[in-house]
């Protein structure tokens, strides 16, 4: 059979959500992945390093004995996030990254920042100390078309920002466009991205062709195909400015398939299989090790995770849905549906 082994995987964009919720799927990116950085648009948002640090505690109990899974966590900034909060993120040394949410853009997002410009000290005090910005890069505004609010937001609100802040580390996560991967590519090494194994598989057509899917329904929505290859090419392209991400956000069943469904998609269980599938169809498995593996630890001034995956090219089907909190179900993307790689049961 054919095998792929790679260096262990890491998330850098991840939404575990708490309690029951976060319980029932934590162990389907502990089963893939090395570290995870975590999101923080929980309910109330985590704004403090004292949160963070209490959440952070609420996942490595929820492990299953003998992991290593290690959550890196996010602060959600604020227009009032006080410069000296960044200092108490350094110095706690669990925090590797704040999490931009334009107000309004996404899921939880409401305490979201309203106009960076409130945050300039703050941030001046995040490229000092090398803390990356990590951001859901879409404008908010009601007369902007939802297709365009990335291509947008990078002339509204990232050009002024490097232009105000010329070392700050940012990465623009799950990168939906063609003008996000050409900014990135050519910005200076400081601007990286993420880019979701969704987004590399699918355009909106899947979405929307032949009755309207809510397992496709995420933000920033599904692109057209021209957008899609873009990204293809940039995550396959052996730059190290991209790398996984997968944006894996679980919403329960009711409330995806619902007449004002939620966005997001739930790929944990699947993750390295379906960038697997992707970097398949460009012929560039050879590529995915840097895209999963590596490139993200270089961003952040971490090691690469010391052991091994084994991806077997051996098809499986997906299960039609997980047990998610309080009695309801979770469903995967492409749930029920076979897939081509399959990764080894891990030891533990
Ligand atoms: N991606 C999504 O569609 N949803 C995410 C939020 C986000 O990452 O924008 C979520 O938290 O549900
Ligand atoms: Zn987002
Ligand atoms: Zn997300």
């Amino acid at each position: 059979m054919k095998t792929l082994s790679l260096t262990r995987p890491d998330d850098w964009h991840l939404h575990l959500r708490d309690d029951a919720a976060m319980e029932a799927v934590v162990n389907h990116s502990a089963a893939q992945m090395g570290r995870a950085i975590i999101m923080p648009n929980l309910k109330p948002p985590v704004t403090t390093t004292a949160q963070a640090q209490a959440y952070r505690q609420r996942i490595l109990q929820a492990l299953p004995q003998g992991s290593s899974f290690e959550p890196l966590m996010t602060l959600y900034l604020t227009d009032t996030t006080p410069p000296e909060e960044i200092q108490r993120a350094i110095d706690s040394g669990i925090i590797k990254a704040v999490k931009l949410y334009p107000a309004g853009a996404t899921t939880n997002s409401a305490s979201g920042v309203t106009d960076l410009r409130y945050c300039d000290e703050t941030i001046a005090a995040m490229a000092e100390a090398g803390l990356p910005l990590l951001m859901h890069g879409e404008v908010t505004d009601a007369d902007i078309d939802i297709f365009d609010r990335e291509a947008v937001f990078i002339e509204q609100v990232l050009k002024p920002l490097l232009a105000r802040h010329p070392s700050l580390k940012v990465v623009c996560e799950h990168i939906t466009t063609e003008q996000a991967a050409t900014f990135v590519a050519e910005a200076p090494d400081n601007v990286a991205a993420t880019i979701t194994a969704h987004h590399l598989l699918f355009n909106r057509n899947h979405m929307l062709v032949g009755g309207i899917r809510p397992h496709y329904y995420c933000l920033p929505i599904l692109k057209r195909e021209r957008h899609r290859q873009a990204l293809l090419k940039a995550a396959t392209s052996g730059s190290r400015k991209f790398f996984l991400g997968t944006d894996s956000a679980p919403h329960a069943q009711g409330d995806k398939e619902s007449s004002c469904g939620c966005a997001g998609a739930y790929t944990a269980p699947a993750a390295i299989e379906l960038y697997a599938m992707a970097f398949e169809q460009m012929d560039a498995l050879d590529q995915l090790e840097a895209f999963a593996s590596l490139n993200g630890p270089r961003f952040y001034g971490l090691p690469v995770n010391p052991d091994k995956v084994v991806l077997e090219r051996n098809s499986w089907a997906l299960p039609d849905s997980y047990p998610y909190a309080d009695g309801q179900r979770i469903i995967p993307l492409l749930a029920g549906e076979t897939l081509p790689w399959k990764l080894q049961k891990a030891s533990i």
